[in-house]
């Protein structure tokens, strides 16, 4: 099986071209075994390019632990290098199929090659019970989270993938690696959840350290970045346009008038190979 490796500012997946290959029957073993970092080919998860009667190519999405996501941030703007630089559908304006609806992006290209992407990665879902959480509010806005041995204040919002914002003095390992995991599979979460801790530098600038449902801390979260512009916009902290800066890059998050959220971000290919079990 061929697979290129590609990265979102250092959020890194195995990408396969399902135009062309054929998967195994067990995709969410497939994910696992090309993830790990040691006997695999090394990445936060797997995301199939495949064919799609709704836009130029669907993407599906799956976590290092084998787990489907509805959507991924990164990966969709590295789904749009691939599918413009491989000539799928060489188009500025590309429609990608993905489990939070089908989503436009703008390609920007240097000498004929992909290397930045806007996605329109429409309304975040801000209802409780379809995010989903049982913490009350729509959507639950500085709502007390038991977490070890802390009541954390914390914000959810779903972009299709559910994710819990929690703002903080600074973006410490204690928060991501201490609290992270432990948000991530918090009964108040049904699908379990995406753990996001900010730090808000200014009206237009935050930091954001994550630890991701199914693949745990990652370079970056684009879903994530986006949800936690919006909760920084609803808690009053920011602006509606706001630069994230993450471990692997920067993005930039709006939240426009109109409700859509936009990401634009970098998209970079590595390498190919051939994948031999
Ligand atoms: N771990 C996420 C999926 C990947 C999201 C992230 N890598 C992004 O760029 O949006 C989840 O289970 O919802």
């Amino acid at each position: 099986m061929k697979f290129t490796k590609m990265h979102g500012a250092g959020n890194d997946y195995v990408y396969v071209n399902c135009f062309e290959e054929q998967l195994p029957q067990d995709i969410p073993a497939l994910a696992r075994e090309v993830s790990d970092r040691h006997t695999g080919i090394g990445g936060d998860g797997l995301i199939l390019i495949c064919p799609s009667e709704q836009g130029d190519a669907r993407m599906r999405m799956f976590n290092a632990d084998g787990s489907e996501s509805e959507m991924c941030g990164n990966g969709i703007r590295c789904v749009a290098k691939y599918v413009f630089d491989h000539d799928i559908a060489r188009k500025e304006e590309l429609k990608i199929e993905t489990g939070a609806g089908v989503l436009t992006l703008q390609v920007f290209a240097e000498d004929g090659l992909a290397d930045r992407v806007r996605v329109n990665m429409g309304k975040p879902i801000l209802n409780g019970p379809d995010i989903p959480t049982t913490l009350e509010g729509a959507p639950p806005l500085k709502a007390p989270l038991e977490v070890g041995g802390k009541t954390l204040e914390v914000t959810c919002i779903s972009m299709g993938n559910p994710h819990c914002i929690t703002f903080v003095d600074e973006v410490t390992d204690e928060w991501v690696h201490g609290i992270g995991p432990q948000i991530e599979v918090h009964p108040a979460f049904p699908n379990r959840v995406n753990a996001e801790f900010i730090q808000i530098v200014s009206r237009s600038e935050m930091i954001m350290r994550v630890w991701e449902r199914g693949s745990g801390e990652t370079q970056a979260c684009g879903t994530g970045a986006c949800a936690s512009a919006v909760a920084a916009v609803l808690n009053g902290l920011t602006d509606r346009t706001v630069l994230c800066h993450l471990p692997g890059g920067d993005l930039t998050l709006e939240w426009a008038e109109s409700g859509e959220v936009y990401m634009t971000g970098p998209a970079t290919e590595v390498f190919h190979g051939e994948w031999a079990s």
